[in-house]
């Protein structure tokens, strides 16, 4: 069916819509105030929509804006779905020191069901066996200490590979160099390297790069259904479901494919040969002849979820870190040149730059932190549900509630962060105990409590390590003698939040 039928279609129905719609919102508002218990203040709202127009394109700065006139705990409707927002430190202390299990859920999303197994992606899941099961893997396995320092090599390769393509290639000194390109490029081929233990483990014409902007597109698509069930028949004309099918079947025979490889390879290869690279694919088949030890049965299914996580979980958000933190340090080229002044004077003295060398820079960590602060990369975290009813700050939060936390907002809330609270000032965070781990609740960029990120350690190995070789390398600039000042910041909408046009910049060989 064409745009035009379908219009016509809407527009034919929109009066019955309308009526129907109001009176499910208003049957439904009415439902959850004669609980006759005191619920967070709710805004001004639109009998057929609820606050779905307040919600916005940027929803960390929307919500920041209400919830700065309304207060740091709101109730939304965001069509047929209690919502509430929680936009202060104080607020998400309380919510997690008593309430943390009965937060731990997470929605049911139809996207999220065809694109990751039912939902089995540990981002995704349900709170449960399953999940914790799951995450026992990361912290035991995949994404432990032992474990991430075990990729070092694969790091440290991939970063040398690519500062050689940045200086060569005719592109360095010479023209400006498509930065965030360059940079998904170099955390897809780590994040494929520890995974597959390819760089790029895709042949044909795809690339696992597209794949990933197609899913994300996908998880990001707000489906009219989910707000308001009797409409999912719009999300079937859209075509939502079908776009999602048909990705799902090819990231499925993708990952077969892979692991099929693997487990040939290890069956044509003795015992003593099995040494190659580390990677996520043979430490799970391991896992699973072991799985006795293990205390849990791993299937296929499971493995493919686990390898699929790793790169959804964490090319994006270490890729947009590193984004950032180029554009605030070309915006301020005082913090620039000091942060360059520390790690070419550490690698002068320690005569080399690795990951040991990177540890001892203070600033460049400070550095990354504010960027964390000023840019969450996923701004209002990931959405969670409430499994009861629970109190905070007084009022009733009854059981089913979506929770949003806005990490945005609470990162520039002057409340924590004083007067120069909007300000990129890494000073900040030297000498300064607060850190991002989920224990200072002013600086939550990872979340916070049982579902916080378990990938901490190994997002903070890429980003410093890669950073910190950008600029022992390079001087850099933006092309056509353009200021730093009028770099724009504007940011696009998503689940992570990027800059909206692509940061291109001059390198300028320093070594
Ligand atoms: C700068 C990089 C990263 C940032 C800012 C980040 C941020 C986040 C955030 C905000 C959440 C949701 C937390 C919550 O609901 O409270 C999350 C969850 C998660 N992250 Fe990360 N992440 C990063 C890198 C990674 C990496 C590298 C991996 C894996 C290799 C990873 C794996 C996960 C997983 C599996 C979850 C789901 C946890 C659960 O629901 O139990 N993340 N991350």
């Amino acid at each position: 069916m064409t745009h035009l039928h379908l219009d016509l279609l809407f527009l034919l129905l929109s009066p019955l819509l309308i009526f129907l719609l109001f009176h499910f919102t208003t049957r439904h508002q009415h439902n959850t105030s004669s609980l006759n218990r005191k619920l967070p203040p709710v805004p001004p709202s639109l009998p057929l929509i609820g606050h779905l127009h307040r919600f916005g394109r940027l929803p960390h700065r929307s919500l920041q804006s209400l919830s700065s006139k309304h207060g740091p705990i709101l109730l939304l409707h965001l069509g047929r779905i209690p919502t509430v927002i929680l936009s202060s430190a104080s607020v998400v202390q309380e919510a997690i020191h008593l309430h943390d299990l009965a937060l731990s859920n997470r929605p049911h999303l139809i996207s999220a069901d065809i694109l990751t197994y039912g939902s089995s992606s540990v981002p995704f899941t349900q709170y449960g066996e399953y999940w914790h099961q799951a995450r026992q893997i990361y912290a035991l396995h995949m994404l432990s200490v032992k474990q991430v320092d075990s990729f070092r090599q694969v790091r440290q390769e991939e970063v040398a590979l690519w500062i050689e393509r940045i200086r060569g290639d005719g592109l360095a000194g010479e023209k400006a160099v498509h930065f965030s390109k360059l940079l998904v490029d170099l955390t897809n081929s780590i994040a494929c390297r520890v995974t597959f233990g390819h760089r790029q483990p895709l042949e044909g014409g795809s690339s696992i790069g597209k794949l990933l902007e197609e899913v994300s597109e996908l998880l990001l698509i707000v489906r009219i259904g989910e707000l308001i069930p009797w409409l999912s028949w719009i999300d079937q004309l859209r075509g939502i479901d079908k776009r999602a099918k048909v990705t799902a079947d090819i990231l499925d025979q993708f990952l077969e494919r892979v692991i099929e490889q693997h487990l040939e390879k290890r069956m044509n290869s003795h015992e003593d040969e099995k040494t190659g690279a580390p990677n996520f694919i043979d430490m799970l088949l391991d896992l699973k002849e072991n799985d006795r030890e293990l205390g849990m049965s791993l299937s296929m299914k499971n493995i493919k979820v686990f390898l699929w996580d790793m790169i959804l979980a964490g090319t994006d958000t270490a890729f947009v870190t590193m984004e950032w933190a180029m554009a605030e340090l070309i915006r301020h080229p005082e913090v620039m040149k000091q942060v360059q002044q520390e790690v070419r004077s550490t690698v002068r003295t320690r005569g080399e730059l690795n990951e040991e060398s990177v540890g001892e820079m203070k600033f460049l960590k400070a550095v990354i932190s504010e960027t964390l602060r000023l840019h969450p990369p996923a701004p209002i975290l990931t959405p969670r549900e409430t499994t009861q009813e629970i109190k905070l700050l007084g009022y009733h939060i009854p059981a089913k509630t979506r929770v949003i936390i806005n990490a945005w907002a609470i990162g520039r809330d002057p409340e924590s962060w004083g007067d120069r609270a909007e300000k990129f000032w890494p000073e900040r965070f030297v000498d300064n105990p607060v850190d991002y781990k989920g224990q200072d609740f002013q600086f939550i960029p990872f979340g916070v409590g049982r579902r916080g990120c378990p990938g901490i350690n190994f997002a903070n190995r890429v980003v410093e390590l890669a950073l910190a070789s950008l600029l022992y390398n390079f001087e850099w600039q933006l092309p056509d003698g353009m200021r730093g000042e009028s770099l724009d910041m504007t940011e696009t909408a998503g689940i992570t939040v990027h800059l909206k046009n692509k940061l291109n910049l001059v390198a300028k060989p320093f070594v």
